[in-house]
């Protein structure tokens, strides 16, 4: 039997994803070894392969099937629009993808000018500015703390994750619009769907079961 490569994502999805296997009776458990430096995890007895991640880097693994299967966000799924097939919906993870800024940038938003947004997801904010609003907007990419971008006058709106709103609401921002809701999700590469089917199958089978 040849062994099931998982991509998993570093940071904070990290620890549930690890929760959500181990229900299922896949459990790595010197993966949990924070002091560790070792990138890549096996266990023999399932024939199973793990590694961690960034993130973005998740759907590239299993695109090109160095992976035959990963866990990560839905905004990483959009923003990377890899070659790869979502199959589940993990639950956790939860948070919403939105346009915000200061309260007097509703009024842009609504009358349709053009705006700058500032963003970790450029893919994201075009598709939704672009295709589904028809409205021409400047995206701005950053890497980080979005929420400066409208206080220092970058940009008049950002698109960015809202989990509980605190960010926002300690730096005077608002929920604008939103764009979509976020959760983890797991996604398995097209060929290993098919020639590693029951397997992969069983898995989701399990997972969808404790989902309930
Ligand atoms: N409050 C939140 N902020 C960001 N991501 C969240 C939040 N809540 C849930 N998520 C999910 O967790 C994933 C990000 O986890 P991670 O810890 O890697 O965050 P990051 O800050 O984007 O990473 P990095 O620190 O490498 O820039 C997102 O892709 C998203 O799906
Ligand atoms: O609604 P909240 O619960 O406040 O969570 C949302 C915040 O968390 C994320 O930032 P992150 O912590 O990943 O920091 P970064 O974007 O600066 O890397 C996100 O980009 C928001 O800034």
């Amino acid at each position: 039997m040849r062994y099931l490569t998982f991509a998993l994502c570093k940071g904070r999805l990290a620890k549930q994803t690890l929760e959500l296997l181990e229900q299922v009776g896949i459990t790595c458990e010197e993966m949990k070894d924070k002091s560790s430096r070792k990138l890549i995890f096996v266990n023999e007895e399932l024939k199973l392969r793990f590694f961690l991640a960034k993130g973005p880097d998740v759907p590239t693994y299993v695109e090109y099937g160095a992976a035959d299967i990963g866990v990560v966000g839905k905004d990483i799924i959009l923003e990377e629009d890899r070659k790869v097939h979502e199959v589940l919906d993990l639950k956790f993870g939860a948070c919403r993808m939105c346009v915000c800024g200061p309260e007097s940038a509703k009024e842009l938003l609504g009358h349709r000018e053009i705006i700058r947004a500032a963003t970790k997801y450029p893919n994201i904010a075009k598709n939704y500015f672009f295709d589904q609003k028809h409205q021409t907007v400047e995206i701005i990419k950053l890497n980080g703390s979005i929420e400066l971008a409208p206080i220092v006058g970058l940009s008049e709106v950002i698109v960015d994750i809202v989990e509980t709103g605190t960010t926002l609401k300690e730096n005077g921002l608002k929920v604008l619009e939103e764009v979509c809701p976020l959760s983890a999700r797991m996604i398995v590469n097209p060929v290993s769907m098919r020639m590693e089917n029951d397997r992969i199958r069983e898995l989701i089978t399990g997972l969808r079961e404790i989902l309930k």
